[in-house]
């Protein structure tokens, strides 16, 4: 198959808000294809390009030779070259690297070009179609989403998956499991303004406390100790204290999920960026761990000696937690059916210096993602995880830095968007919030991924997620969603998050739907 029409189905598929659509394009591309064209062209369409590393800096884009006329490069081509790029090391590397780049140019048509921008400058098109490659490989092979979705989760590649699915059907992907050693995608958290709303949608519900530090996968087998981030990155060499406490715990074979704090003499929480500074730092974890010590709790449990529990009801599963991890490795939780217990044990959690909580249904089997909503967060503050679009250079004691930044969510195929909006959405403005620090930061990040300027706007790659607390979602014919967000601020910026972890516009709705 031709590089041409994977190019002009994410073409088609950029121009088309709907989610429904979008997933027939692709499927439709998908049917047919021979093992290599299928493999190459989920890589190229999904977020797994982005797993190859093969993002290249702007300037590397600059000079590249002009469009061939005729279509000419192959799918599977174009993933082998895209793969050398992204394997080039060493003495010479950036000259090895651009020959590669312009010698792929010189070959693609204009439409094809604008693609591999797009791919190798990080514009997340490609990422957004991530969240519905599942649905596209499950039409385009007959097989019901749910057996794709599930393959997905204990794989991480979604290439891997397709070829399972379009090769073998159900059955195939049936055989994917879970493997010690080998990280599923976690099961994440949808939100709701209050604990009253949580417990609305399930009831009687487990309340835990939302302890604000780092997403832990740890997966044991006999004395082997493997710890993964929420993006299934291993740091087992970076939280010795992690591999300790479960290499101490009365079992052969484990899968536990929980979450590593940083916390102070006095047990209560640190600043989030204590704990994620300690977590992403290569330097000597035996020193580090002297300065910032981190605890482990754990919530829940996916494998024990043998056996997996993903699909057996959540409270099944936090009792033989129970029964396994000692009290102190484990986060405090609730079960009740009862508003005023649960307000109280939220109040607690925030007295003990807590995010928040999270409000599990504790009938619910395990499974990635935010759909199904087995878990509910809420935090006393409201908060989204929103892409800067763009940033305004700053005025008076601010000039010099980019301060004002247009804020999106993800479209998601959300419906009744205006035509042409794209996959991102924006929400509103802010410039409130930004330390000094965070100016400097943001300004040095954000000229990195510049595309564009003009007057006082830098347009910027889609790239970098910022946490926004605010007050309220409010109706704005101003922009696409009709809705703005009430008194934003910058909390921080969340470099653990990439953008296709960011808020939907169809979260947003819901927060105003419940009246937030
Ligand atoms: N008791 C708990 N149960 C589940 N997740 C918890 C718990 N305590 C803390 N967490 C953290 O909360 C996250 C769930 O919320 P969500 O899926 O929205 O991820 P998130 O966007 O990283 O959350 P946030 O940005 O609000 O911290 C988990 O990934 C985990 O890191």
């Amino acid at each position: 198959m031709q590089l041409q029409q994977v190019a002009a189905v994410s073409h088609a598929t950029a121009a088309e808000p709907a989610r429904n659509a979008k997933v027939a394009l692709l499927a439709d591309l998908l049917r047919g294809l021979d093992r290599a064209d299928l493999h190459a062209a989920v890589v190229l369409l999904s977020g797994e390009s982005r797993r190859m590393r093969v993002g290249v800096g702007p300037a590397a884009l600059r000079d590249l030779p002009a469009a061939a006329e005729r279509p000419q490069l192959g799918v599977a081509e174009t993933e082998r070259i895209l793969q050398q790029i992204a394997e080039v090391h060493g003495p010479g590397s950036q000259a090895a690297r651009q020959q590669l780049l312009t010698g792929l140019f010189s070959r693609a048509t204009a439409e094809e070009q604008g693609f591999l921008r797009g791919l190798l400058g990080g514009d997340l098109r490609q990422g957004a179609l991530d969240a519905v490659m599942g649905d596209a490989v499950a039409k385009a092979a007959g097989v019901p989403v749910a057996d794709v979705r599930r393959a997905l989760m204990f794989r991480g590649s979604a290439a891997a998956v397709a070829d399972a699915a379009m090769t073998g059907g159900s059955a195939a992907l049936r055989a994917f499991g879970l493997e010690l050693g080998r990280p599923v995608r976690p099961m994440l958290a949808a939100s709701a303004p209050d604990v009253g709303s949580a417990l609305e949608r399930v009831r009687p519900a487990a309340l835990e406390w939302k302890l604000d530090g780092i997403r832990v996968q740890v997966h044991r087998d006999g004395d082997q100790v493997g710890v993964y981030t929420r993006s299934l990155d291993d740091i087992t060499g970076r939280v010795p204290e992690v591999v300790e406490a479960v290499r101490a715990l009365p079992l052969r074979s484990a899968v536990l999920d929980g979450e590593a704090v940083a916390l102070g003499p006095d047990g209560r929480p640190r600043p989030f960026q204590v704990t994620a500074a300690r977590t992403a730092s290569r330097k000597d974890a035996a020193a580090l761990r002297e300065e910032v010590p981190l605890s482990v709790f754990f919530f829940d449990l996916l494998h024990l000696d043998g056996a997996d529990l993903l699909d057996q009801p959540a409270q099944r599963r936090v009792e033989a937690l129970a029964a396994t991890v000692p009290a102190e490795l484990r986060v405090p939780r609730l079960l009740t059916g009862d508003d005023e217990a649960a307000h109280a044990f939220f109040r607690d959690a925030l007295a003990h210096g807590h995010e928040g909580v999270v409000v599990k249904d504790p009938d619910a089997p395990y499974a990635a993602g935010r759909r199904g909503a087995g878990w509910i967060k809420v935090k006393p503050r409201h908060t989204l995880d929103l892409v800067v679009l763009a940033a305004e250079w700053g005025s008076g004691r601010r000039s010099g830095w980019l301060s004002n930044l247009h804020l999106g969510a993800r479209a998601d195929g959300a419906e009744g968007l205006p035509p042409g909006t794209g996959e991102w959405v924006m929400l509103g403005k802010t410039f409130k919030g930004l330390t000094d620090e965070i100016l400097a930061f943001q300004t040095r990040e954000l000229l990195l991924r510049e595309v564009r300027r003009d007057d006082w706007v830098v347009h910027v790659r889609p790239e970098l997620v910022v946490e926004i607390a605010f007050d309220g979602v409010q109706r704005s014919p101003r922009y696409p969603a009709g809705l703005t967000l009430r008194f934003a601020r910058v909390l921080r910026y969340r470099e653990d998050k990439g953008p296709a972890d960011a808020d939907t516009v169809a979260a947003v709705r819901e927060l105003a739907a419940e009246g937030l």
